[in-house]
């Protein structure tokens, strides 16, 4: 019985003089002893428990990782785990002492005093609680005898003892004062263990406490146990309240974390390091909140979060393809353009409450064409308090680069580099919107936004624990449960928190288990969604003024009337509108999204009937994805059509962007706007970077599988170049791999001065081929033996071959003074696609030169004095026209990415002024 141990006396449950010493197990941490120890000492803490594996991997002795330790400023408050060692027959017990010996000379040598062992799993090992405290009093006595102490653990799964109150009783019963216990949060709930138990041990006799929150998971409690633990509060059990018990005893010793985490053990020690401080700093704060005021402790040392009045602004990071796109969208959901900074390429959009910063500074990293969440903003009754509360919580408050009569804005940086801004609103002098000088705009009529319901972030699993923590614990949110969802490209693992009144709602989302290359092609989706009081009217409203709205299957439909049966008008409106609905006991809930904007980001627009605190039915999300990809589909495959609306199809050239593998130049290509890419396969030059996806297959499945990620497709191939010594018959694996790949092109060349052997050639390898379903279309470089057009429109007459075609590249034909005219005149059915770019005006007078500018120095088109409007001008209209252009300087600055970007950006202004940007 445990009811009548002892009880502690009131004088017991008074607050330990001194805050407690904060310390983490090595084993929560990534790498060798030396970035552990390193880590933690970074991050905060003053004690480490060193797990028995890291210290035989180190290379340190004992008593350097005790000088180590020292240095520091760590303490080694326990060594662990000594295992498998009580109650046990005659000669296994000779053995334990015996390894129990050499490890207490371990633990003199590192300088720690207090060895855990925890209890036995060994089948060995018999079911006698007096026995095991016999052997546990000869233990403690030895240790005793060194200055050391021995805490007994009871493992969940231990094979006998598998509970804190059996170890209590095996401890009280052997009656060592250097045998006490080690309590650990995981063993005692995972269990399902009253830890009110606790209270009756006494705080001497708990001589180390180990932290560790977990998910409920219905599996091995052993699997639980060493894959799945989690820093407090991210998980489902109440370590407050197991605190509150143990410090109730009057324990003093050390919240130590010991958390054995997957994600964790892979990921840089420094940032899980400081993850673990910041949720034993979250959890004294509970801890302390949880007491009665007359007991009230003061160890974290945290000011209390300042109330939020709600989502001040969101900060988009944008460009000059994902700016204007926003820019449209946003006025399509009635957001008036009402601000522009005084002194920052920074737009301010609002509607209601709702604000949307678009930010076009270079200098914020955004992906070439994309749009990303680069600041939030949140009201907070003070501001100042707020940061200091984040920067105790090792948050890294932001610098601002601010004019003298601007706001000081208190910001800090989330641990994916979101900025967070706390700022009041109103008419003060801190008012950050004193910085935006109003703009004549008119605010369009509707007003259909009030404000900002939630912003949905998207991480990678390394930082999805880290991001969820820091805005909890910075913010004072709470979280909602976590959900997994199983959506189109795998599992979502998904948490909300919010304040508690509702103000604020942050919701992060990861895919756990995302590996490998087939993936979607938005990796990180983020959104934005507005609330509004009337979802069907907004609906109605926005698409009225040509707002993208994210189109739903009917098959939604049907489903809902199945499971939820809304009236029939209802559906038929939610139907109409595409707009998605739930409903739970507290209200029901309407949304409708936006498709993505600027690659990775799309607006969501939501209706809350009632209470209903959630984020739409469990089935919603997958939904949301699959229409998402759907339509990347049909805009890049549906292009006939919708031509208009899209503008001209533009492949990325590979020479472009040498510098890029396949796979690089696929990702890059969706991420700026292009429809098609051209591989290089083959080694033009000695120099270059070869991609062998003809003989690498490996290399030919991450590219295929990035071309179906993304719905990037081939254009063509390059290069086919014959000249006196090749045989059209060794190029059959490369025709292969181009058809492989789904290209329609194949790029040749004829250098070669005997001109009836390369027409044979050429059109023995048009019929190589041709059941490949490829065209040979024939390039002509000036410096080559086919110098022009002429000679090139001689090869195909006499080759007569169906599949044969001739590809114009500008400076080609510019430098070879072929003629629009002729080029007028010729069967528009020869011309596949074109090469574009520009090139200085002057003509270099040697084949080097000319080579030169070809392979490095062209420019983008309406920079140079080509002719560009007049040559395509003679070409089939509509065909796509693929950028080539190499520019050594510019993608030695810029990296071969933006590069692409730039080039897009820069045909698309000079060749599609219907599509010409905005002015920003
Ligand atoms: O999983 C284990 O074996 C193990 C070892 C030592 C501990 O302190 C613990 O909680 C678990
Ligand atoms: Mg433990």
């Amino acid at each position: 019985m445990l009811t009548d141990e002892h009880v502690p006396a009131p004088g017991s449950t008074a607050p330990p003089p001194v805050p407690p010493r904060l310390a983490i197990a090595t084993v929560c941490l990534s790498g060798t002893l030396e970035d552990k120890l390193a880590a933690a000492a970074a991050a905060g803490f003053g004690g480490v428990e060193i797990f028995e594996n890291d210290l035989i991997a180190s290379a340190w002795s004992p008593e350097r990782v005790r000088q180590e330790c020292a240095r520091r400023g760590l303490s080694i408050d326990l060594y662990q785990p000594f295992r498998d060692y009580e109650a046990v027959p005659p000669d296994v017990y000779e053995a334990n002492l015996r390894r129990a010996e050499r490890k207490l000379d371990l633990l003199e040598r590192i300088g720690a005093t207090t060895m855990l062992v925890c209890s036995s799993v060994s089948p060995d090992c018999v079911d006698d609680d007096d026995l095991a405290a016999e052997q546990l009093h000869e233990l403690a006595e030895r240790a005793g005898r060194r200055g050391l102490r021995i805490a007994y653990e009871a493992l969940a799964w231990g094979r006998f003892v598998n509970t804190y109150a059996r170890a209590w009783r095996i401890v009280r019963h052997a009656g060592h004062p250097a045998l006490g216990l080690c309590l650990d949060s995981f063993h005692v709930l995972s269990r399902g263990d009253d830890p009110a138990g606790i209270r009756v041990v006494p705080g001497a006799k708990v001589f180390h406490l180990q932290l560790a929150d977990a998910p409920r998971l219905k599996m091995d409690v052993v699997e639980w146990s060493r894959h799945h633990r989690l820093f407090p509060g991210l998980g489902s059990f109440d370590l407050a309240a197991f605190v509150g018990h143990v410090l109730a005893t009057g324990y003093a010793g050390p919240l130590s974390l010991e958390v054995f985490n997957d994600v964790y053990r892979q990921a840089d020690p420094r940032n899980a390091a400081i993850d673990g401080m910041r949720s034993l700093l979250a959890l004294q704060e509970s801890v302390e909140r949880r007491a009665p005021a007359r007991a009230r402790l003061h160890l974290a040392g945290l000011p209390p979060a300042p109330r939020l009045g709600g989502h001040v602004f969101t900060e988009l990071a944008v460009d000059h393809v994902s700016g204007p796109v926003l820019a449209r969208t946003l006025s399509a959901l009635g957001f008036a353009y009402a601000g522009q900074h005084r002194s920052k390429p920074v737009q301010l959009w609002q509607q209601g409450d709702a604000r949307v910063l678009l930010n076009f500074a270079p200098q914020r990293t955004v992906a070439p064409g994309t749009a990303a969440i680069c600041a939030v903003a949140v009201e907070s009754t003070d501001p100042a308090t707020s940061a200091d509360r984040a920067q105790r919580l090792l948050a890294p408050v932001l610098p601002r680069v601010r004019q003298p009569d601007e706001a000081d804005l208190s910001s800090v940086a989330a641990p994916d580099g979101t900025a967070v801004f706390f700022c009041r609103t109103g008419s003060g002098t801190d008012s950050w919107s004193q910085d935006f000088a109003p703009t004549q705009s008119t605010p369009p009529a509707g007003g259909l936004v009030t404000r900002t319901d939630h912003i949905s972030l998207t991480e990678s699993v390394d930082d999805f624990d880290q991001v969820a923590l820091f805005y909890r614990s910075v913010l004072g949110l709470r979280a909602d449960p976590t959900t997994e969802l199983a959506a189109p490209f795998g599992l979502i693992r998904s948490r909300s928190a919010t304040d508690p009144a509702h103000q604020v709602r942050i919701t992060l989302n990861t895919a756990p288990l995302r590996r490998g290359v087939w993936a979607p092609a938005i990796p990180n989706p983020q959104h934005v969604a507005f609330a509004t009081d009337d979802a069907i009217a907004a609906a109605t409203a926005m698409r009225a003024l040509g707002a993208p709205v994210l189109k739903i299957p009917d098959n939604y439909y049907d489903d809902l009337d199945a499971r939820l049966a809304p009236p029939p008008a209802t559906l038929a409106a939610l139907r109409e509108n595409s707009i998605l609905y739930d409903r739970d006991e507290h209200g029901e809930y309407l949304h409708f999204y936006t498709e993505m904007l600027g690659s990775r980001l799309f607006f969501e627009v939501v209706q809350r009937i009632g209470g209903y605190a959630g984020f739409g039915a469990a089935g919603s999300a997958p939904v949301r994805m699959a229409a998402h990809r759907q339509r990347r589909l049909v805009a890049l495959r549906d292009g006939s059509d919708r031509r208009e609306e899209r503008g001209r199809d533009y492949s990325l050239a590979h020479l472009t962007a040498l510098s890029l593998s396949p796979p690089e130049l696929v990702e890059a290509a969706a991420e700026a706007g292009y429809r098609y890419v051209g591989l290089r396969l083959t080694r033009v030059t000695p120099q270059e970077p070869h991609y062998p996806l003809a003989t690498d297959p490996a290399l030919m499945r991450t590219t295929k599988v990035r071309l179906a990620a993304t719905g990037i497709e081939v254009l063509d191939v390059e290069l086919a170049r014959i000249g006196p010594h090749e045989d059209p018959r060794d190029l059959v694996r490369f025709l292969e791999a181009g058809a492989e790949l789904g290209a329609r092109h194949v790029i040749t060349q004829l250098p070669d001065p005997d001109r009836a052997r390369k027409i044979d050639r050429f059109a023995e390898l048009c019929q190589l081929a041709r059941p490949l379903g490829l065209t040979i279309d024939l390039e002509f470089p000036s410096w080559t033996e086919t110098p022009d057009l002429t000679e090139a429109t001689r090869v195909l007459r006499v080759a007569d071959q169906p599949n044969a075609g001739i590809l114009v590249d500008l400076l080609h034909f510019a430098r070879s003074g072929s003629s629009v005219t002729d080029l007028r005149e010729l069967p528009a059915e020869w011309f596949h696609f074109a090469h574009v770019c520009d090139a200085p005006a002057g003509v270099p007078s040697t084949p080097e030169g000319l080579i030169h500018t070809a392979r490095f120095e062209r420019l983008f088109p309406g920079e140079g004095g080509i002719d560009v409007h007049g040559i395509l001008a003679a070409l089939p209209p509509g065909i796509p026209y693929a950028l080539e252009i190499p520019r050594a300087t510019l993608v030695a600055q810029v990296g071969g990415k933006e590069h692409a970007r730039m080039a897009i950006a820069a045909a698309r202004d000079h060749l599609d002024p219907a599509r010409r940007r905005p002015a920003a």
